[in-house]
């Protein structure tokens, strides 16, 4: 394996995975596997890129940490000669952590220092400029970040937001510096490394700026970031490739079908009011759940009635519900109530034959992906930019979208494409 990737959640995992199996322009992607936590024996031959799935994003630092030294260990037992570090292109985190603990910690396992930190996903509207972070044309702090039911991201500066995280220094890349390319890059890089910086936060607005940033990245042990960081990556490694076509060759799953939603953001809650146009949807109190009046059978009942009608049940809800909800139970109950149901009713769901699983939310997409004690996925056609189709041998297609990425029409386009269809209609936005 060339290239590992530790990823704090399971749809940051499958949106990196898909960035480094595709490939950028005339650059060929790597052979990419995504692993589903850390596996118990080595990788297939054949596997290039081998992404960690991990689901750290909102666990206690220490255990993130713990967790994240465990993956690396096994990826340079596989041989990776790079790590990377994928968080959420918004950065998703609190002041207590985790992105500046695991950062430092990975930092001082492999001795590297004036690290690449930069989320910037322009293709998804995140840019990096001055430091501060923006979704769309609004500075994060301003979308709907602001109200994330786990990681509230009250501060677009990231340098400041990292600080309060990080032992070390952080030091800056401005995009005066990046927009003079590879070489400008690397070497203010390594002078923040002289001034002992481990982590340096590294502007970028668009795609060409990320390749330039994977040029500057070229043999560095370590860089960190969401999975636009990876887009120049493949093309460091071209004269090692084990020559091999990747990308082709998928076929589809056919077979029954459901979606499932936990996440409470905004493209999700569009998403949903769009598929319930058209298809039959379930919404599942909270409350209920909480008090026990609603539980896995409810679930599974709806979505087999509905089998080849696209069904859809979610728990998700506006800002305003979730903060009162959160209020009544305590954020981390109603989390790990709603995670346990999705994670059950995924579970009885497979056992009773659905072989087309989508499921928004990265915490959500990770419950349920445990549950199915899967080891391996390998990649398949993009959904849309960050989300492709997954596919297990058993055959099972997944997508795990993360919250805010998709199209409005995603659920049904995911649900075409995984059985190898094209999906009707142009692609709405
Ligand atoms: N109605 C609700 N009230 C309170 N919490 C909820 C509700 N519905 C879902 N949740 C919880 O909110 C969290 C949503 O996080 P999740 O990561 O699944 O979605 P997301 O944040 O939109 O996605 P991503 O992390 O990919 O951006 C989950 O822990 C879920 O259990
Ligand atoms: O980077 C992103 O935005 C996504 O891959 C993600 O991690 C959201 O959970």
């Amino acid at each position: 394996m060339l290239l590992g990737v530790i990823a704090d959640d399971f749809t940051g995992a499958s949106d990196i995975a898909n960035t480094i199996a595709k490939g950028y322009g005339a650059s060929a992607g790597l052979s990419t596997t995504q692993f589903l936590g850390i596996p118990d024996k080595p990788a297939p031959a054949d596997c290039e890129a081998g992404v960690v799935a991990l689901k750290t994003r909102s666990i206690p630092a220490t255990e993130a940490v713990a967790q994240s030294l465990r993956a690396l260990t096994w990826l340079r037992e596989q041989g990776c000669r790079q790590i990377v570090f994928k968080y959420c292109s918004t950065f998703d985190s609190t002041p207590e952590g985790n992105i500046g603990p695991v950062g430092e910690a990975l930092a001082s396992a492999l001795g590297a220092k004036g690290v690449i930190v930069c989320p910037a996903f322009p293709g998804a509207g995140r840019t990096l400029y001055q430091g501060n972070l923006f979704v769309g044309d609004v500075p994060l702090n301003e979308s709907s970040l602001r109200t994330h039911p786990l990681n509230p991201m009250t501060d677009s500066d990231l340098r400041r937001w990292l600080r309060l995280q990080c032992r070390e220094p952080v030091g800056f890349v401005p995009w005066r510096v990046v927009r003079d390319g590879g070489n400008a890059i690397r070497n203010a890089l390594d002078e923040a490394s002289r001034q002992s910086a481990v982590l340096v936060v590294v502007d970028a607005i668009s795609d060409e700026d990320l390749l330039e940033i994977g040029a500057a990245a070229a043999g560095v042990p370590l860089l960190t970031g969401g999975s636009g960081i990876a887009l120049g990556l493949a093309k460091n490694f071209a004269a090692e490739r084990v020559a091999k076509p990747v990308g082709g060759g998928f076929e589809g799953v056919a077979g029954p079908e459901a979606v499932l939603a936990g996440s409470c953001s905004q493209a999700t809650l569009q998403q949903i009011a769009y598929h319930a146009q058209y298809h039959p949807v379930m919404p599942i109190a909270v409350e209920a759940v909480m008090d026990g009046a609603l539980d896995v059978h409810a679930v599974t009942d709806f979505v087999l009635a509905h089998v080849g009608e696209a069904p859809l049940a979610y728990s998700s809800d506006t800002p305003e519900k979730v903060a009162a909800l959160q209020e009544r139970y305590g954020r981390e109950t109603v989390a790990g109530h709603l995670d346990n149901l999705f994670a059950a009713v995924a579970r009885k769901l497979v056992s009773r034959g659905i072989r087309r699983l989508v499921v928004a939310g990265g915490e959500t997409s990770g419950a349920v992906v445990s549950a199915l004690d899967l080891d391996a996925l390998t990649i398949g056609p993009e959904i849309a930019p960050g989300v492709p189709v997954l596919t297990n041998r058993a055959p099972l297609a997944l997508a795990l979208k993360s919250g805010n990425f998709g199209q409005r029409d995603f659920f049904e386009r995911a649900l075409a494409l995984m059985e190898g269809k094209q999906p009707e209609g142009g692609m709405l936005t």
